[in-house]
Formats: C-alpha cells, sequence, structure tokens
C-alpha cells in the first residue's frame, strides 16, 4: 500500500495532508531518509507561535527534512547524510537552533563564538520587534533609503516597488536590506533611518550577521565534505570579514483585501547567493517541490530556522546541490488577517568570487560529465557573484530588466 508522505518522513518531519477532496493532491514524496526510529522529545510537541492564530491544519505543507545544529556541530553522521540528502534533493530543509552551541575549544568551527543557536533566535526576536519599528517610519521617510536609482539593493523597497512576473504585475510586500559589509563596518555606511544607525541596533545587526553566518559556515563545512571538495574550498569562498553581498532582510506584508487575496506578495524565484537562513511566523511560503506542480506551504516552526540554498550553489556544483523555486502568498485560514513578516539572512559568495564550476570534486566531475553528455550544461557565463547578485535583485524591481533576472529554475515556472 503507498505511504503518505508523513507516514514515510516520520516522527521528525513535517508533514500534513489532509482527505478533504476539494484541496490539491499531495505532491510526490521528496527523497528523504526515514527518521521514524528517533524517539521524539517533549520539546518537539511545542513548535507553534502562540501569540498569532495558528497554522491551519487543512492545507498541504512541504514535508521538509528537519535538521539539528547541535547534532550537526557534534558531527553526527547521521544528520549530515540528512543535510546532503536535504541540499541535494530539495534545496529547503528546517534547522532546529535550540541548544546548537559549539565548544569553543571545536577547532573546526573557526568562529566558535558566534555559534549559538539559542542567541540567534533570541537576536532574531528583538530583530523582529526592530524591523516593526523601520516599517513605522513615514512612507517617505523610508521612500528616502530606496536606493535603487544609485544602483544599490540595499535599503527600502516599497510595496509594489518590486514585480512577481514577466508582464511586470506589481507585488504586495515592502523590504528592507541592510548590508552585511555595512554593520560589520567593512564596507561604506549607507544611508539608513535613524533607528537603525542607533549603535546598539547596529550591533545587534552585526551579532545577526555573525551568528548566521557560523551556522552557514556549518552547512558549508558538511557540504564541503561531502562533494570531496578540498578541505575549507567553500570556507575560502564565503569569508566573513571579506565584502560580500551578504544581507539582513526585513519582509512586510499587509493583509491583503479580499479580492487581491490572491496576489502573491512575493513572486516566484530562486535565491541569488549560496545559503538563506529565515525566520518565519506566519504561513505565506510556498514552494514548488521537485517533480510537483503543486505549491506547499512550508509552515513556520518555532526554534527553527527555513534554510534554503541558492543558485550560487548551483552553479559551483554544477547541479550537484539544488536551489527551489519558491514564493510568499497571502498567510493561510485565519492567520490572513494578520500582517506577516519575516527576517532572512542571505549569505552569498564574496563579491570578485566568479560563479563556475569548482575543480577538484570528483562528486561535481561526475555531474559535470553527466550533464555535458546530455548536453545540458550550458556554456557558463564569466560573471562574479557582486555582478550576479545586482543584476537578478534588480531585474524584479519595477521598470527593470525581467530577463535578465532569471535564476538558475528558470524552467520550472511557467512566468519566465
Ligand atoms: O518571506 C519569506 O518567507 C521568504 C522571503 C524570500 O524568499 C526572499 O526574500 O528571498
Ligand atoms: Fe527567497
Amino acid at each position: 500500500m503507498a505511504q503518505t508522505a508523513s507516514t514515510q518522513l516520520g516522527s521528525n518531519a513535517i508533514a500534513h495532508h489532509d482527505g478533504v477532496a476539494s484541496l490539491p493532491a499531495p505532491a510526490p514524496a521528496l527523497h528523504h531518509l526515514d527518521n521514524s526510529d528517533e524517539p521524539e522529545t517533549k520539546e518537539d510537541d511545542d513548535l507553534t507561535f502562540h501569540d498569532l492564530p495558528s497554522f491551519p491544519a487543512d492545507v498541504s505543507t512541504a514535508p521538509l527534512l528537519r535538521l539539528n545544529l547541535a547534532r550537526l556541530l557534534n558531527h553526527d553522521a547521521a544528520e549530515e547524510a540528512k543535510l546532503w540528502d536535504a541540499c541535494q534533493n530539495v534545496g529547503f530543509f528546517y534547522l532546529d537552533l535550540r541548544g546548537g552551541t559549539s565548544s569553543k575549544r571545536d577547532s573546526v568551527h573557526s568562529d566558535a563564538a558566534a555559534l549559538d543557536g539559542d542567541t540567534l533566535l533570541h537576536d532574531a526576536a528583538e530583530l523582529f520587534e526592530l524591523g516593526r519599528e523601520v516599517f513605522e517610519l513615514s512612507t517617505e521617510e523610508k521612500q528616502s533609503y530606496d536606493l535603487k536609482d544609485q544602483g544599490s539593493y540595499y535599503g527600502y523597497k516599497g510595496l509594489g516597488q518590486g514585480v512577481v512576473d514577466a508582464k511586470g504585475t506589481r507585488d504586495a510586500n515592502e523590504f528592507y536590506n541592510v548590508s552585511k559589509d555595512d554593520v560589520l563596518d567593512i564596507g561604506e555606511r549607507l544611508p539608513a533611518p535613524e533607528v537603525l544607525q542607533k549603535e546598539s541596533n547596529r550591533e545587534l545587526l552585526a551579532a545577526f550577521c555573525r551568528r548566521s553566518h557560523a551556522v552557514v559556515a556549518v552547512m558549508l563545512g558538511v557540504l564541503n565534505e561531502k562533494l570531496g571538495l578540498p578541505e575549507g574550498r567553500l570556507a575560502e569562498l564565503h569569508r566573513l570579514e571579506v565584502a560580500s553581498g551578504d544581507q539582513v532582510r526585513w519582509v512586510r506584508s499587509p493583509p491583503k483585501p479580499t479580492a487581491d487575496a490572491h496576489t502573491m506578495s512575493l513572486g516566484e524565484h530562486t535565491d541569488f547567493g549560496s545559503v538563506t537562513v529565515l525566520f518565519n511566523r506566519l504561513g505565506g511560503l510556498q514552494i514548488l517541490p521537485p517533480d510537483s506542480e503543486e505549491w506547499q506551504y512550508v509552515k513556520p516552526l518555532r526554534g527553527h530556522a527555513v534554510v534554503n540554498l541558492g543558485d550560487a550553489m548551483v552553479k559551483f556544483t554544477a547541479s550537484v546541490l539544488r536551489s527551489n523555486i519558491h514564493r510568499v502568498v497571502n498567510p493561510p485560514g485565519e492567520q490572513a488577517s494578520h500582517t506577516r513578516m519575516s527576517l532572512v539572512y542571505f549569505a552569498r559568495p564574496e563579491d570578485e568570487v566568479k560563479l563556475k564550476v569548482l575543480e577538484g570534486s570528483q562528486v561535481i566531475d561526475a555531474k559535470s560529465k553527466e550533464l555535458n553528455g546530455g548536453g545540458v550544461l550550458q556554456e557558463e557565463e564569466d560573471v562574479t557573484a557582486k555582478e550576479w547578485i545586482l543584476r537578478r535583485a534588480m531585474g524584479r524591481r519595477a521598470g527593470g530588466d525581467w530577463k535578465a533576472s532569471e535564476g538558475t529554475e528558470a524552467g520550472r515556472s511557467k512566468l519566465y
């Protein structure tokens, strides 16, 4: 008898499929490892946000694997295998940050002091408050921090100032991007509202960057080993202290009038960079799982980040790793009447890194050969991370060059 995705995935995966006939059928099960023999801890029982309406039980959700930072820090082989699986097959997973603290003696993690999942969760909670303050400023003031005309994607983007498709349909979110280089005093200080110039808030943003980057470094370390790349290869393309397009982003979508309920808040896309660490409280994020035509919600889980890979990892690995298409729609059910805000850390390759297939890995070489044989691997473009990110980000602004903003998954979307 066919199993449902949730029974296949076991207790450690989040999946919900109901039997309501009017809803779309569940997508085919994702590749996975079976974790059903893992005991469920008491803590795992409570993954909901108590101050918000609950995520409805009757919508189809993506059965993403749930990884645990503490286990990855202990070099737990099964956990590393799960990470490898998720990154090859889905490109999205949950990361339980609770209790994920590195021993300072662990020399494998160079920035061990910054590696603290609980403090990262705490910083994220404070940043949700700070984001609220930023968006409460007047539209006129916020608009003065739209740096598009200076050729920058940092700063503010107003509601409807981005497009969600090639026809130019306007988005339904506003966002604010803060540069890692700015808050770590590596790059120039960009114009910003007073509240973001306050030293204590710059320190909070800097701490969030360091801690998110340290979590990303753990992921990159495991992937480096699984790919069989020379030691430290991915790490040396992503040094915290070197200029890069790493950024913090707040995304805010107000509740939509009923007539507009189906307009997208944020259009279908793949992320441009390497690894994205996302903090969600209300639903609305959806992914189009591999081999599926059905968009599925990613249900937010307390204590967890949603982590996904971006196009740079696809390019570095000749598509051994996956950067999955996703979008943001209205939060489901009762959640739709609430303003949705999310907080994101985008880790990207250093500015001058060329987005080319990496050398020195048999796994990547084999994949390149396979794709070349099938004629799928396109000739590599000579593009740096900085150029790529700028082109992709600006192409999504109203009046931008949509075609130039295409990512690695263009073939998956009907909109491209
Ligand atoms: O708001 C979200 O949940 C996702 C945001 C996102 O995908 C992005 O900013 O690239
Ligand atoms: Fe994204």
